[in-house]
């Protein structure tokens, strides 16, 4: 038990693994292997912790003891997606290069979250009366001044 199932694993042509968080990006092994949260699920002890970060596995069974922030928060999120907590304590750059010294695989395509981000651009830019209020009330409120500022001029040349 424990072992990356066959159907679970592909092998690709990738030389590079972007952490998606920015600046940091690594380059790896070319043998990318792809875990399942279920079996992620299972290694969640002091023994044998694993957690996902963007998408990305990593063993931190030899980082328990190093953590800066506790073995304990640790030991709390593995075994499952950590994404949240990670960014929540808003780790520095140090600590996000840190990762790729722990990480051994791919979350499995099947258990990624989907990307709201790419949807919610497609609902906006896909509605344009955003756009168009943004610079029609601008326009409107200009030509308005410029009319005041004309019968302002006029009537104080006739006076
Ligand atoms: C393998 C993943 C992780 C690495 C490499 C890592 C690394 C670090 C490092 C280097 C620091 C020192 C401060 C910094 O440089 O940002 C830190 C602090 C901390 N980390 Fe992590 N961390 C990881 C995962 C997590 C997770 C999943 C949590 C969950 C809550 C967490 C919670 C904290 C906390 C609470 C601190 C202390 C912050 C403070 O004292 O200001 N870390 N971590």
């Amino acid at each position: 038990m424990g072992e990356e199932m066959n159907d679970n694993k592909f092998n690709t042509n990738c030389a590079s693994i972007a952490n998606n968080m920015g600046d940091v990006n690594h380059t790896v092994d070319c043998d990318v292997k792809y875990y399942t949260l279920e079996e992620i699920k299972s290694r969640n002890m002091c023994k044998e912790a694993w957690l996902v970060i963007h998408d990305k596995v990593y063993d931190i069974t030899s980082f328990l003891e190093e953590h800066p922030g506790g073995e304990e928060v640790l030991l709390e999120q593995a075994g499952s997606d950590a994404t949240e907590s990670f960014e929540d304590v808003g780790h520095s750059t140090d600590a996000r290069e840190m990762l790729i010294q722990y990480y051994i695989g791919e979350l499995h395509m099947d258990d990624r979250k989907k990307d709201c981000t790419t949807e919610a651009h497609i609902t906006t830019s896909g509605d344009g009366s955003s756009s168009w209020t943004a610079w029609l009330i601008p326009a409107i409120a200009a030509v308005v001044l410029g009319v005041m500022y004309r019968y302002y001029m006029l009537e104080h040349k006739s006076s």
